[in-house]
């Protein structure tokens, strides 16, 4: 192991583009060894023939899948999957040291209900109840003790972390909750569809799924967890034309008085000791631009008097917070490791 590199990791999946954007965290990380890439279709051949940039960068090759050589070499295992793989990945590690963060939606949910109402019957139930849901914000303690990790979808990343404070202080209503929110096209994966080709995606934007997104269970499971009662929200999705980047705009009933500064002070207070969190200046709003690449989150808060609504902004990168800067971010606080290795270059400013 090179020196100061003391935890070895793989990333299975990684010529996807959130597999891609692991790699590129974990080479600069100080404490990771990255070890090992995965893929079938690329297998036998450098990542930097596949991902040009990484020429000259990252020598690795990727592998075929192996879960009991992975398991004999590396401390953590990244699931860069498609859904409904990792729960048939996952188990193959159990009885090895190595620890999981899978990225996809099959160790997110508590409620398996729930998962199979929008994905699939689980095959890994038992395994799916060990899991923790790494939204680092909220729940690091219980991931510092996990072995397992599902890292939340990017919709309910970006959008959850606002709504949290308001949510568990009783501030608003738990009925008539809408969630608004626009992705880059990063979000849909490397694969090939119609719908992200440059014709039909450039110059224009649409929404999809309206109140039909398999990230609205995910966000009620844990916006419920939150509030101590059921919640229900309405999701819609949108596509924009660029490559990375989210943002959420939340629309709740507000229970209490409350105006603006005082919802400012309110996320600025529950966030003060969450480095990747920031609320925006008084005067200003959330922008997908200053979060480029970044693992931050840029938030911001109105109160709407005239129509007693509580209106919540937030930003992230999709492939950065939303899926592989968040994932590092969870393997840092299991590890017991400073929660912002390797993540804390300095931002873009335009
Ligand atoms: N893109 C985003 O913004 C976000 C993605 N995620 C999640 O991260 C995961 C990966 O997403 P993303 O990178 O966008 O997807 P991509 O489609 O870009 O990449 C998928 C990766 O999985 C591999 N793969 C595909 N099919 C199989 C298979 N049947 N068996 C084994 N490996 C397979 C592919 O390589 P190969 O075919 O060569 O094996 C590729 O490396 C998904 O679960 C997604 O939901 C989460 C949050 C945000
Ligand atoms: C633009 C776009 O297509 N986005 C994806 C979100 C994917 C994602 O990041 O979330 P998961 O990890 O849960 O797949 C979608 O709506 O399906």
């Amino acid at each position: 192991m090179t020196q100061g590199k003391t935890i070895a990791a793989a990333v299975v999946g990684a010529t996807g583009y959130a597999g891609a954007e692991l790699v590129r965290i974990l080479w600069d990380h100080p404490q990771v060894e990255l070890k090992a890439v995965t893929s079938r279709q690329y297998a036998g051949q450098a990542i930097a023939d596949v991902f040009p940039a990484f020429q000259g960068v990252v020598p690795l090759v990727c592998e075929e899948f192996n879960a009991q050589s992975l398991g004999e070499r590396v401390d953590v295992v990244f699931l860069a999957l498609p859904h409904k793989l990792p729960m048939a990945i996952a188990p193959q590690l159990e009885g090895t040291n190595t620890r999981i963060v899978d990225l996809s939606a099959d160790f997110r949910f508590n409620n398996q209900a729930a998962y199979e109402s929008v994905y699939q019957p689980h095959t890994s139930p038992e395994l799916m109840k060990k899991s923790v849901y790494g939204l680092c914000e909220l729940y690091r303690e219980e991931i510092a003790q996990a072995s397992i990790i599902g890292n939340p979808g990017c919709y309910p990343t970006c959008s959850l972390p606002p709504l949290a404070p308001f949510i568990q202080q009783g501030l608003i209503s738990t009925k008539g909750i809408v969630i608004d929110a626009k992705s880059g096209a990063s979000g849909a994966g490397r694969g090939l569809s119609l719908t992200t080709q440059y014709c039909e995606m450039t110059e224009g934007f649409s929404a999809y799924k309206a109140a039909a997104h398999r990230h609205c269970p995910e966000m009620e499971e844990i916006l419920s967890r939150e509030a101590g009662r059921d919640v229900k929200i309405t999701f819609v999705p949108h596509l924009v034309p660029m490559s990375r980047g989210m943002l959420a705009t939340s629309y709740s009933m507000l229970e209490k008085d409350l105006d603006t500064p005082a919802a400012l002070e309110i996320l600025r207070d529950f966030y003060k000791d969450a480095e990747f969190v920031k609320v925006c200046a008084d005067n200003a709003l959330p922008r997908t631009s200053h979060v480029r690449g970044t693992n931050y989150l840029h938030m911001a808060a109105r109160v709407d008097e005239h129509a007693n609504r509580l209106i919540l902004v937030s930003v992230i990168d999709n492939l950065v917070k939303g899926a592989a800067g968040q994932a590092v971010q969870n393997m840092n606080i299991m590890f017991g490791l400073a929660e912002g290795a390797g993540l804390k270059a300095v931002p873009y400013p335009v």
